[in-house]
């Protein structure tokens, strides 16, 4: 029997950002591992126009839980939707509920976050800090409460190279932040981003430092501890390979490769692609929340959960296997034959932008408008372009994390735990994992038919003959302007061949 699955027996967990990426995976581990828990609480906001319980449902008829409501049947009865919203000062609960919270929760998971690179720093600071320290606040009044677990990411200092497991300072205390954002307007707060984020690269990273400072200030008295993931990617194993449901990290470029809109990106091949699967991420957190409640640490321990120290792979690798994989599992409808040109230099980078993604856009939309339907492409273009480069920083840079407290706790698990709660990645074959991804993204988030798999390859093979039907005119177009107006190309046509008459 799992000591760690026991361990979560009868208790009452906590979950924020239960209907996100990882928060999904977490409660379906916690389920399916540990079915006698006794309640699994989660906050939740309502969602485009779905009142809490419709979401709960959503999530709980979703693929991904059919192996946990195989091991717990009533899965529905031990979730319980609490409504909340990280954005309120108050988080927005109810005093009946946070009575209930108080007083029965004895493990809290926080995994709520904005994940948007680009978010304005009063939202971020709001959800990513703010919403963090109510949290510990809440966590302080808990009579039950064993460990408090936070998530965050291994990129909150990446403005340095070699990151421990350790809080760096930020230049500003983040209780200054926090306050001067309750009282600056949005223009003013617009100009200062930039002094204040300094080298970090969005307002992302900054906060979530700024949420890890919160974390060590203020969980001094609790049983606090952290996990760092890379970049979390699809399921490698649990429940089952592929498991992908949004688009952050590689997932939406990836889509974009597959459908042939992205066919260049500014990369840097040789840099590692520090990506985590979602399952490894989530097997960690819960042996750190095991660990945290039974061994009590002294002081608040920080765990990296990365791929790149023990079992790296490098973007160019990654590339390489995503397209070989194209050429099996095709996404339908592409616009062009997926291709990737990686350039870590900036003027190959426009002169690809130009060639591969804005020529095809304009004479795709100027078709068109010629049939008379809306242009489209373009703007498009112009979205994707501004999204990879916003995630440009990542892929073109390499960070050192040392994970001495991930390997320390790996030593602490007995043989059938390392085995339940797997997170050791240098069991990972990239190869294969890469290709399953890329499958999963067709499944669950493209939500394409395998049967229309030779479709999608006859329709990349008449896009191949369109593209050298293309390229021979516009060959031929070139030569006959040249020979129009150059007597070296009228000799050297002549020479190759020559008139009748000669
Ligand atoms: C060498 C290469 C090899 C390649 C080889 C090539 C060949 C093979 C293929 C390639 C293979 C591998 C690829 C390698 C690259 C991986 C890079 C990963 C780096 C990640 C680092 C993460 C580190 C930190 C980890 C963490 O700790 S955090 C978790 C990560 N956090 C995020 O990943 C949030 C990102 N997102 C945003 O930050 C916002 O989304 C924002 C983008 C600003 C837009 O923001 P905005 O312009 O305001 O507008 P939106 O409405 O948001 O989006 C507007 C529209 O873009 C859509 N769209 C949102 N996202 C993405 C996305 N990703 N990708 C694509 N589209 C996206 C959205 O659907 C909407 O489309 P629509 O619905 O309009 O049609
Ligand atoms: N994905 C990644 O690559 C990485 C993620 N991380 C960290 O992991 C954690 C989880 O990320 P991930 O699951 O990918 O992110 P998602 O964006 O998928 O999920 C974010 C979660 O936070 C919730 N949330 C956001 N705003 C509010 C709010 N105002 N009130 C209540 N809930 C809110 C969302 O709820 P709703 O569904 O209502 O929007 C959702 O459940 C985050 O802390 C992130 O920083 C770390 C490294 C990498």
């Amino acid at each position: 029997m799992s000591t760690i699955a026991a361990f979560y027996g009868g208790k009452s967990i906590l979950i924020t950002g239960a209907t996100g990426f990882l928060g999904k995976v977490l409660m379906e581990k916690l389920f399916r591992t540990s079915p006698d828990l006794k309640v699994i609480y989660i906050l939740v906001r309502p969602k485009a126009g779905q009142t809490l319980q419709q979401r709960v449902v959503q999530i709980l008829n979703s693929k991904l839980f059919e192996k946990a409501k195989e091991v717990c049947p009533n899965v529905h009865e031990k979730i319980r939707a609490v409504y909340a919203d990280l954005n309120q000062n108050d988080l927005a609960i109810s005093k009946g509920d946070m009575q209930e919270l108080l007083s029965c929760t004895n493990i809290v998971f926080h995994c709520a976050a904005t994940v948007r690179f680009n978010d304005h720093l009063r939202h971020a600071v709001q959800l990513n800090v703010t919403a963090t320290q109510k949290l510990l606040l809440m966590a302080s009044q808990m009579p039950k409460l064993e460990a408090f677990i936070h998530i965050s990411t291994a990129f909150s200092n990446c403005n340095l190279k070699h990151i421990d497991e350790v809080i760096y300072p930020c230049p500003v205390e983040p209780k200054k932040i926090i306050d001067s954002m309750e009282w600056l307007d949005d223009a003013i707060i617009d100009e200062i981003t930039p002094k204040l984020i300094g080298d970090q690269p969005n307002t992302y990273t900054y906060t979530k430092a700024l949420g890890e400072m919160v974390v060590q200030q203020e969980g001094g008295n609790l049983n606090v501890a952290i996990v760092r993931p890379s970049i979390v990617g699809a399921t490698w194993q649990e429940p089952f390979p592929g498991w992908v449901d949004n688009l952050n990290g590689p997932s939406g470029l990836i889509i974009a490769t597959g459908k042939g809109f992205l066919r260049a990106l500014r990369a840097t091949p040789m840099a590692v692609a520090d990506v985590i699967p979602v399952d490894i991420v989530v097997n960690l957190t819960l042996a750190v929340g095991w660990y945290t409640a039974v061994q009590r640490p002294k002081s608040t321990l920080i765990y990296h959960c990365t791929s790149g120290n023990l079992n790296p792979c490098y973007w160019g690798k990654m590339g390489f296997q995503v397209l070989a994989t194209f050429e099996k599992i095709p996404f339908e409808r592409a616009f062009r034959r997926p291709n990737a040109d990686l350039t870590s230099n900036t003027f190959t980078t426009q002169y690809w932008n130009a060639v591969s993604h804005w020529a095809p856009a304009i004479i795709y939309d100027f078709y068109l408008r010629l049939t008379g339907r809306k242009p489209r492409m373009t703007k498009l273009m112009n979205r994707l372009l501004r999204t990879v480069s916003m995630l440009e920083y990542f892929i073109n840079r390499s960070w050192e994390w040392s994970t001495c407290n991930t390997e320390m706790l790996m030593s602490k698990l007995s043989p059938e735990d390392q085995r339940v709660f797997n997170f050791d990645v240098r069991q990972l074959n990239w190869l294969e994992y890469i290709e399953n991804y890329v499958l999963g993204i067709k499944k669950y988030l493209l939500k394409e038919d395998m049967a229309g798999i030779p479709e999608a390859k006859q329709h990349l093979k008449r896009l191949r003959n369109i593209h050298y039907l293309f390229n021979t005119a516009l060959f031929l177009i070139a030569w006959r302007l040249l020979m129009a107006r150059s007597q070296m190309a009228r000799n050297v046509w002549f020479f190759i061949c020559p008139p009748y008459n000669l």
